[in-house]
């Protein structure tokens, strides 16, 4: 494709994001790649880095188009992200040609706009707070409640963009030999400091096309993932329960700290997401896990009252700890969201609670940021289920690098750790 046609591409795919404002950036991504086969992988790339780079800047953008009383039109914000950060030496003459497959040649209005913008810094000082900092309006006091005065640096590390993570299977390598293994087929990787198993791999790289991925001795998971893994503690011969499973991201990392050995149940209420499960687990050479659709009325819980040492409830969330991987879904973030979220939050932590025995461990974990679906969380619970306790520094399981945990929890951010944002609460029942 000639970069004109990238352009308008870009421009097509942004329009498509428009008209249905409520669907994954990444899913109609995939969806608009699909009905066009003919776009090579490279052409793929460069077409997704120019949206996600608008997506990243969005709520600015609008700012300067609505400034000069011009409609924030797909078209608009790619000529705009191009004039304030050009990607190298772009000239929107050469892009907008009108030619065969490039956007329609720019119009009196759209120039001006364009020399308006050209090489201006993408913040200005009269944007309103949350526009700078790509945030909904709604959401600013929550994550200045959250961050206090951290925020601005905070949210400038979730806008960079994610690193590739991998977890090594322990269940079929080790650290060296798959980050050797990896280097064989041109994969550079380096060790992770805070996850044992990590291997952190230099930008974009084609794994799930290696062999070292598709013989199970890698899987793709970010590092503040595995330490969600670590903080469950899970060891071999015992009975663990992942109940908000998926497709068994953290249940693999379970089966592989306990070796193959005990029991893992893998449940949720979404059976795509559980089917997703199938061949992960056949993958890792996983034997000792069990998938369960939860089901309303099902007794399959009520059976097992007590009788887990370790329940994970890796919680839906407002995933506000991705928004490196999803810069999109804070534009699509509602306050209706987070409310419904909480609720569900807390009744699933509720359910979970009954599984774990006397003596077992429940570890609460989210991708979120935000202290009402992490510490208030917590706080609430706590008072509600007396039998539970934050268990202390010395109980929190060695795969966790020390001091990581801070009084039974354990928050990543991006800018802190060079994680996904993740929060992880590891809690006793005492009785
Ligand atoms: C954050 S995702 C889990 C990701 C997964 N643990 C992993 O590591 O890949 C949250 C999951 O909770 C599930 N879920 C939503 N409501 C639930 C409920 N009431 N009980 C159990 N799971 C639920 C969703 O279907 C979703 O798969």
């Amino acid at each position: 494709m000639t970069p004109s046609a990238r352009l308008s591409a870009a421009i097509d795919l942004l329009s498509a994001m428009e008209e249905t404002p409520q669907r994954p950036a990444d899913a109609l991504a995939n969806a608009f790649f699909r009905e066009r086969r003919y776009i090579g992988g490279g052409d793929r790339r460069a077409i997704s880095a120019r949206v996600w780079r608008i997506l990243r800047h969005w709520r600015r953008l609008q700012w300067w188009i609505e400034r000069v009383d011009m409609h924030p039109t797909p078209r608009l914000l790619a000529l705009a992200m191009m004039a304030v950060e050009p990607l190298g030496r772009e000239n929107p003459d050469d892009l907008f040609t009108g030619e065969r497959y490039a956007p329609l040649g720019l119009t009196g209005p759209e120039r001006r706009l364009y020399d308006q913008l050209r090489d201006r810094e993408m913040t200005h000082p009269d944007m309103p707070r949350a526009v700078a900092l790509e945030v909904p309006d709604w959401l600013l006091p929550r994550l200045e409640r959250t961050f206090g005065e951290g925020l601005e640096a905070e949210l400038a590390a979730m806008e960079g963009e994610a690193t590739l993570d991998l977890r090594v299977n322990l269940l079929k390598s080790d650290r060296p030999t798959a980050r050797a293994a990896l280097e064989a087929e041109g994969i550079a990787a380096q060790d992770t400091t805070l996850s044992p198993w990590g291997l952190r791999l230099a930008g974009r790289q084609p794994v799930t096309s290696c062999a070292a991925f598709r013989s199970g001795m890698v899987e793709i998971q970010d590092e503040g993932s595995q330490l969600v893994v670590a903080a469950v503690g899970a060891r071999p011969g015992m009975r663990v329960l992942d109940y908000c499973a998926g497709a068994a991201g953290k249940t693999l990392g379970m089966a592989m700290t306990m070796e193959n050995r005990g029991h893992i149940v893998a449940c949720d209420v979404s059976e795509p997401r559980l089917e997703g499960a199938v061949r992960r687990l056949r993958r890792a050479g996983v034997h000792n896990a069990e998938r369960h659709l939860l089901v309303s009325g099902d007794r399959w819980a009520r059976r097992r009252s007590g009788s887990f040492d370790r329940v994970l409830v890796d919680a839906p969330c407002t995933g506000t700890g991705t928004w490196r991987r999803n810069p999109d879904a804070r534009l699509r973030l509602r306050e209706q969201d987070l409310l419904e979220l909480t609720a569900k939050q807390a009744d699933i932590m509720d359910r979970a609670a009954a599984l774990v025995r006397p003596g077992g461990r429940m570890v609460y974990a989210t991708c979120s940021v935000l202290r009402e679906e992490n510490g208030d969380q917590i706080t609430a619970f706590l008072a509600r289920n007396p039998a539970f306790s934050l268990v202390t520094p010395d109980g929190v399981h060695d795969d966790l690098p020390p001091g990581l945990a801070q009084a039974g929890q354990v928050c990543l951010t991006p800018r802190q750790h060079h994680t996904d944002g993740f929060f992880a609460a590891i809690m006793q029942r005492d009785s």
